[in-house]
């Protein structure tokens, strides 16, 4: 049947290289695919039933709902920006091999990182918050966009650094040489990490997904995405977590700030791969047991004031 599977994507260069690389995997499986990139509309208004249906994510709302309204099969994503409740009907289909996982400072020069008046740049709770929990007496100065206009402003300011996703950075080719791998910051739940969705119903995009996913990934991401939905039930907060694999045994570490980065309570776990199920209710469950609860509560009520 030469049905074309429709793959719907976001329209930065990111995204379109993510769009791409699952474009091109279909094809050299053997089937006929078509781009469809739809432009965010931040600030789109979504109509009653559209919230029943439970569409909240601000990165992939947009194309939730073109694939809702059957413009698109399939939508491609960064997972870490996907919500831990997908919409009513679609389902994830494919979870791609990992890429790097890890956050990078790009910056300036480095001397700053022993200087009490250091500045740098982030939009990202997670990311404040662990900066400051390792340099207290730095600031942070609020950064957002797509990475190139996070790269552009980070040129046009004064600011020693900002801090990029490898991953993102790594894709498109605009890692610069001036950067340092923060391999003691956890990054988000399913950072480097690509997901396929695709409508429940859909067998021809579902079997043809399958291919596409990867194993591994996808129980590894499900720790992680499993940890962050127990703790945080709906609201957003400075929430990392990693699990990585070596010889069928799974590392976790999994970890919540206080906004301000003075508090932190983090989990680390290691179990075999074929046990890898409620591992990450688990360690959000204890993380709340020990004063994570009462942290939560206070970081929604003050993200809501
Ligand atoms: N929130 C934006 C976003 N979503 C996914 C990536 C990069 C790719 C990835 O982390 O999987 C980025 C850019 C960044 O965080 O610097």
């Amino acid at each position: 049947m030469a049905k074309i599977i429709r793959i719907g994507t976001r329209d930065s260069e990111l995204a379109l290289w993510q769009a791409n690389t699952v474009k091109n995997k279909l094809e050299n499986l053997g089937y006929k695919t078509e781009l469809i990139p739809v432009k965010s509309t931040g600030d789109l208004n979504l109509d009653q039933p559209l919230y029943e249906m439970g569409i909240t994510g601000i990165f992939t709302k947009t194309l939730d709902v073109a694939m809702i309204k059957n413009k698109i099969d399939i939508a491609v994503h960064s997972m870490k920006d996907v919500p831990t409740a997908l919409p009513k009907g679609i389902v994830e289909a494919a979870v791609l091999p990992r890429a790097n996982t890890l956050d990078i400072l790009i910056h300036k020069g480095t001397d700053f990182l022993n200087e009490e008046n250091g500045i740098i740049a982030t939009g990202s709770l997670r990311r404040k918050a662990q900066w400051l929990h390792k340099y207290p007496a730095h600031s942070v100065v609020n950064l957002r966009g797509n990475v190139n206009t996070r790269m552009q402003k980070l040129n046009d300011n004064n600011w020693n650094g900002a801090i990029f996703a490898a991953a993102g950075l790594e894709r498109i080719h605009l890692k610069p040489e001036n950067f340092i791998d923060l391999d003691w910051m956890i990054p988000a739940p399913a950072q480097g990490a690509m997901l396929v969705v695709a409508n429940e119903d859909d067998n021809f995009s579902r079997k043809a997904l399958v291919h596409l996913n990867d194993e591994e990934t996808s129980i590894c991401v499900h720790i992680e995405r499993e940890f962050l939905k127990v703790l945080e039930g709906g609201c957003t907060a400075p929430i990392g977590a990693l699990a990585t694999v070596e010889n069928d045994e799974v590392s976790f570490h999994g970890a919540l700030f206080s906004l301000d980065g003075t508090q932190k309570f983090e989990e680390k776990s290691t179990f075999s791969l074929k046990n890898y199920k409620n591992k990450g209710r688990e360690a959000a469950n204890s993380i709340l047991s020990k004063g994570g609860k009462k942290l939560m509560d206070s970081i929604k009520a003050k993200l809501n004031s």
